[in-house]
């Protein structure tokens, strides 16, 4: 049993992508930094990458259940462990456009500017790419944003079946290009280039997830203690309301209460909303940092996702580490396409039992044929924000998670594009499903920064307004989605909020640069 202190110089709720970018930032020995994790560690073990265990069983998935709309009850797939959502994500790091930080005009509407500019988070980007170990190849994404340098290993290189899509796109006129990815893959990596990597957990500790890549170096340094399994509940003010003085957790089996100089909710945008919710108190009647806006849970986003397979009943897709393409031809409007549509990428090798897990009718004889013959790919549209679209509490404390999809126009003619160009390239049976409310996987904006503490909740490092010392470190704080995965741009923000940290600690240390590095080893 780890002992604790009863007083830190932070307390960082959640050990995800945000959580863990925070305390690798601030780990030095002689800090007191306290890392509460709701998870355990996920236990490195065969079913890591049984289809039957992460998609038939969801072994890995919380159990939870939260409400929708109509209160009716769903299980999220979401996962609750060191390292977060991260453990099961598909390793893409990727930064958002220059033009995402911009008013960005959408089928359906503006996605609105950030407070910060593109520029601004330039370096911090180039610091998280390094991080997490980012393989790519900088000058051939059309609409990629300047860059300080290039990535900081080389792209992994496509096997022959997306060579040749690579090919017959750019003789389309498309510019397919390396999808940026934190896998371990390179001379001397641990990275078996397997077939279970997004989606799954990787057995061997070869994913730039938050544990390998954030959270197990911050230990390593010096200066964080992380207790797992351990729930926090909410946070404690101080008469005024304008500090929090204590956050209370369940800890084996005892509820437990510490204080810091700064507090820090990283435990995900549906979850550090619920947390800000649970702490009302007399001066915070609706929720810590809601007194000013009331936009703390509301403007929740999470993309408009689909998967598709492309199926040729005459060709075999040999292919086993399929996420290694993406192509930005469709993301920004043009003169043949007055709006943008989105990102399409490489999705993991869609495996049988993976398609009997979501269509329960179909026999997995017709399903492995549909799976040996297709090409599988992720198509990202930005939805965008809507006060209405919002986590809320319901009366016994259940997350009500209120969701309308927005921009689905413009997220149907990608669909539709993409479709047409698949089926041109000999690929006629086009097979898709778009994610519904149950994949959270890219939530976010619940908690949006701004300028203005009347329309955000944090501040432009990342504070909440109305609190002195309380931080939200995750994918809270993004006013728009944009039509990129998040995690990237969460670790860069947590780089930011870091420096902010820093000087309310009464340091001023500049951050060094991370050198390129393997995955450090993980501790049992
Ligand atoms: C299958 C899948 C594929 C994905 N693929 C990609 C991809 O390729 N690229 C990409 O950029 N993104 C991807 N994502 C999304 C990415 O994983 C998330 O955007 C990112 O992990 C979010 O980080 P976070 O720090 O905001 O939150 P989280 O990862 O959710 O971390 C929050 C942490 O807080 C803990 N916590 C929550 N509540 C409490 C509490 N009350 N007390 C204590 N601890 C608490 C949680 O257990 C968790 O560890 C994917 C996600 C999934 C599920």
């Amino acid at each position: 049993m780890t002992e604790l202190k009863t007083s830190y110089d932070v307390v960082i709720i959640g050990a995800g992508v945000g959580g863990g970018a925070l305390a690798n930032a601030l780990a030095a020995p002689g800090r007191e930094i306290l890392m509460i994790e709701r998870g355990p560690r996920l236990p490195r073990e065969k079913d890591n990458w049984s289809v039957d265990a992460v998609f038939h069983k969801k072994k890995y998935a919380t159990k939870e259940e939260w409400r929708d709309k109509d209160g009716a009850l769903f299980n999220p797939s979401t996962y609750y462990y060191v390292g977060g959502n991260s453990k099961f994500f598909g390793a893409a790091t990727v930064r958002f456009r220059k033009e995402d930080f911009e008013d960005l005009q959408h089928e359906a509407g503006i996605a609105p500017a950030w407070p910060v500019s593109y520029d601004t988070f330039e370096p911090y980007y180039a610091r998280a790419e390094r991080l997490m170990g980012t393989h790519g190849e900088a000058g051939l994404d059309p609409i990629e944003p300047p860059r300080s340098g290039p990535m900081p290993y080389p792209a992994i290189g496509h096997e022959p079946e997306i060579a040749w899509f690579e090919t017959k796109l750019r003789q389309k006129g498309l510019r397919p290009f390396p999808l940026p990815i934190a896998i371990d893959y390179h001379d001397g990596g641990a990275c078996a280039r397997c077939r279970t990597c997004d989606g799954f957990a990787c057995k061997i500790g070869a994913k730039g997830d938050a544990e390998m890549r954030l959270v197990n170096p911050a230990l390593a340094k010096g200066g964080v203690t992380l207790i797992t399994e351990a729930f926090v509940h909410r946070l404690v003010t101080d008469p005024s309301g304008g500090r929090v003085t204590a956050v209370e957790f369940d800890y084996q089996g005892e509820r437990r209460t510490v204080s810091a100089k700064v507090f820090v909710s990283a435990a995900g945008a549906i979850n550090s909303s619920a947390l800000l919710l649970r702490s009302r108190n007399d001066k915070h009647p609706n929720g810590l940092g809601n007194n000013t806006s009331d936009q703390l849970g509301r403007n929740y986003m999470a993309h408009n996702n689909t998967a598709m397979m492309a199926i040729s009943p005459f060709k075999k897709n040999r292919v086993v580490f399929q996420k290694s393409m993406a192509i930005n031809d469709f993301y920004l409007a043009n003169s043949e396409r007055p709006y943008p549509l989105g990102n399409v990428q490489g999705l993991g090798k869609l495996q049988a039992g993976m398609l009997t897990a979501s269509v329960k009718w179909a026999p997995e004889s017709m399903m492995a044929l549909f799976a040996e013959r297709s090409v599988d790919w992720w198509l990202m549209s930005e939805d965008l924000p809507d006060p209405n679209n919002r986590v809320s509490l319901d009366p016994d404390g259940k997350i009500r998670l209120s969701y309308t999809a927005n921009n689905l126009k413009a997220h149907g003619e990608l669909v539709k594009v993409w479709s047409k160009i698949m089926r041109s390239l000999g690929y006629p049976l086009i097979i898709t499903q778009k994610m519904d409310i149950k994949v959270s996987m890219h939530q976010c904006g619940t908690a949006r920064f701004g300028t203005d503490p009347a329309t955000s909740v944090l501040d432009t490092n990342c504070k909440v307004w109305d609190v002195e010392n309380l931080y939200v470190v995750d994918a809270s704080f993004l006013p728009s989605s944009t039509g990129f995965n998040p995690s990237l741009t969460i670790v860069a923000q947590a780089l930011r909020t870091s420096e902010q940290i820093l000087k309310e600690l009464g340091e001023t240390i500049a951050l060094p640069m991370p050198p390129v590095r393997a995955v450090e080893t993980v501790p049992a």
